[in-house]
């Protein structure tokens, strides 16, 4: 098949991309590196021998998005671009509005043009409401309380009425729990700007000395130990999840809604815990105020996915933790910096095939 896949030099995105190469299809990226580095694509076409073709450009720019899609006419698209960061989402809405809702509006919108009807979507367990009821299942009440919640839950619905209009469409929604780890290779992997806001890259960075201690927000949760527990999924698994629902694609019509997690959760302590033990040496923690807007405790049920895709989350805590300090060690700041200012979408693509050494680096 070939597939186009936005948001494909990110962190989850680039894990699929590997997997796709790997299995044979072509892969196409669009992607505006707003939040991401051509060296993870160029680091996937080392380890897979293919390269993926980069298409520079903004989900806001339906022009563009209209240019690659009638030029490129992919048998399916995997929609990973967009903005992630729940704290900035409260800060700027209309930016999240925007590259995600409006972003996704264009990409539907251009692939119907196209005539391209087979979409996997990346939503979050975030569309859930707040419940007792554990693990959430698919049909579980959905309520989001932030505004970047609020943006999948709203693309969700989109993406719902679409396939209602018009039955051709092939859709999966692919609800992630906590995505953590990295290729085992420790090539690839999550390269956050600035302070990470999330549990697992904040350890992985006190692990290699670039910051002192964990915090922990909150020890009083009525939860096995007192402090937040999460269903987190390896990187690895959730990407193979993206080819399983592809495959389901390619011989159902409609639109469909699995989680993706293990199925069970682990307290920050365990996560702690974990990374420690991959590192050799306990790392440092220190109890502070719980973080405002968190809840206790969630987890999802992974049976429909198992059932309908056969998949299956095959990786544990040890692994993630393993595999993300692999990423973390060899590379300790991320990836290095471009200054991408002045080079060319083809210069940028030769050096993803490896035909040229470099592209401009800042210092
Ligand atoms: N990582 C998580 O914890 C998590 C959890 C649930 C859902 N998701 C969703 O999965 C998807 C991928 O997440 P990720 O962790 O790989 O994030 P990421 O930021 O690493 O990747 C997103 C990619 O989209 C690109 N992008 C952003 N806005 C764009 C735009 N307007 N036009 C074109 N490209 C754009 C970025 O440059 C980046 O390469 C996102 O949709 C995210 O909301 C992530
Ligand atoms: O420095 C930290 C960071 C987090 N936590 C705790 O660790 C757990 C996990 O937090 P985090 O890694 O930030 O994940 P979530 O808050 O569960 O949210 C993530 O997972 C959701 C479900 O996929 C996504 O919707 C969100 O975008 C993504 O940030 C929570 O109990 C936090 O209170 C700490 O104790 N210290």
């Amino acid at each position: 098949m070939h597939v186009l896949v936005t948001g494909g030099a990110g962190y989850i995105g680039s894990h699929a991309v590997l997997l796709l190469l790997e299995a044979g299809h072509k892969v196409s990226v669009f992607d505006n590196l707003s939040n991401s580095s051509p060296e993870s694509l160029r680091r996937v076409r080392d380890m897979s021998n293919s390269a993926p073709e980069l298409f520079i450009g903004d989900l806001l720019d339906s022009d563009r998005l209209d240019s690659v899609l009638s030029q490129t006419k992919p048998d399916a698209v995997i929609h990973f671009g967009g903005l992630k960061a729940v704290g900035e989402s409260v800060e700027k809405p209309i930016s999240y509005y925007q590259n995600n809702v409006v972003g996704t509006l264009n990409l539907v919108s251009a692939m119907e043009k196209a005539g391209v009807k087979r979409l996997v979507f990346s939503s979050s367990a975030t569309v859930y409401a707040e419940s007792t009821q554990l693990p959430l299942v698919e049909d579980a009440q959905r309520a989001a309380s932030n505004p970047y919640g609020r943006t999948k839950l709203h693309i969700e619905q989109i993406l719902e009425d679409l396939a209602v209009s018009d039955s051709s469409w092939s859709i999966a929604t692919l609800r992630y729990f906590n995505p953590v780890g990295a290729h085992p290779s420790g090539n690839i992997g999550e390269d956050p700007q600035g302070i990470p806001n999330n549990l697992m890259p904040f350890i992985a960075q006190v692990a290699v000395g670039r910051r002192s201690e964990v915090q922990v927000f909150g020890n009083d949760y009525p939860t096995y130990d007192g402090t937040g527990v999460r269903d987190y999924i390896h990187v690895m698994d959730l990407a193979q999840g993206h080819l399983d629902a592809l495959d389901f694609l390619n011989t159902h019509t409609g639109q469909y809604v699995w989680n993706l997690g293990t199925g069970s959760g682990t307290s920050v302590l365990d996560v702690i815990g974990a990374f420690s033990r991959a590192c050799g040496r306990q790392l440092p923690y220190k109890l502070v105020e719980r973080r405002p807007g968190d809840i206790a405790e969630y987890y999802g049920d992974p049976t429909t996915a198992r059932l309908e895709l056969g998949w299956k989350a095959e990786r544990g805590v040890e692994e993630m933790a393993r595999d993300m300090w692999e990423w973390q060690s060899k590379n300790p700041a991320g990836y290095p910096d471009y200054d991408l200012d002045g080079i060319s979408e083809e210069e940028i693509n030769e050096f993803i095939r490896g035909s040229r050494a470099t592209i401009a680096k800042q210092d």
